[in-house]
């Protein structure tokens, strides 16, 4: 896929950190569905709409509807493409860092969304071990691998 290429669906996701400045873990997610994707790891997030405003907007707006908390966004992550990091064919997702500024996150089992089995906070600062023994989504990988380098 050349840099020219255009992916139908776009998708944006969230690291969200534990703290904008020093940040010592960052959130990931374990999906419910669909059945090929359910049990493995990736950032919250979703598809854009056309509805949304800009794809900061869309990201700001899956969080709000998925996790019942508002976001503050930091930085991209950029991906090889204008699009972000390509994960099929036809879709890309863009990335950004991000900090939770209103409500409160529900982890473990006080967790009860539809979308995600569990949500866990993975320390940033044992070399990655705890962030790459997650089963990801595989086209998340090289995504975790910025992150990390970033964060390092
Ligand atoms: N949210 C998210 N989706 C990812 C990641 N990695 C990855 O390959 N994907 C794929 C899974 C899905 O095919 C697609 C995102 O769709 P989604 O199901 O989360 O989006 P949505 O909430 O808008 O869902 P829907 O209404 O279409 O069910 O991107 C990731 O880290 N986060």
């Amino acid at each position: 896929m050349g840099p020219e290429h255009v992916f139908r669906t776009q998708v944006v996701g969230a690291a969200v950190l534990d703290d904008a400045e020093n940040p010592t873990h960052f959130l990931a997610a374990q999906r419910a569905y669909p059945e090929t994707l359910r049990g493995m790891w990736e950032f919250p997030g979703g598809k854009a709409d056309p509805d949304d405003a800009s794809c900061e907007a869309a990201l700001i707006r899956e969080c709000s509807e998925e996790l019942d908390v508002q976001l503050r966004l930091l930085d991209e992550i950029p991906g090889p493409h204008a699009q972000g990091w390509p994960l099929k064919e036809s879709s890309a997702m863009r990335v950004w860092t991000a900090v939770v500024t209103g409500g409160e996150l529900m982890l473990g089992p006080q967790y009860d969304g539809a979308d995600h089995l569990d949500l866990r906070w993975i320390p940033l600062h044992d070399d990655g071990a705890a962030a790459r023994d997650l089963e990801w989504i595989p086209a998340d990988r090289p995504i975790v691998e910025a992150l990390l380098a970033r964060l390092r």
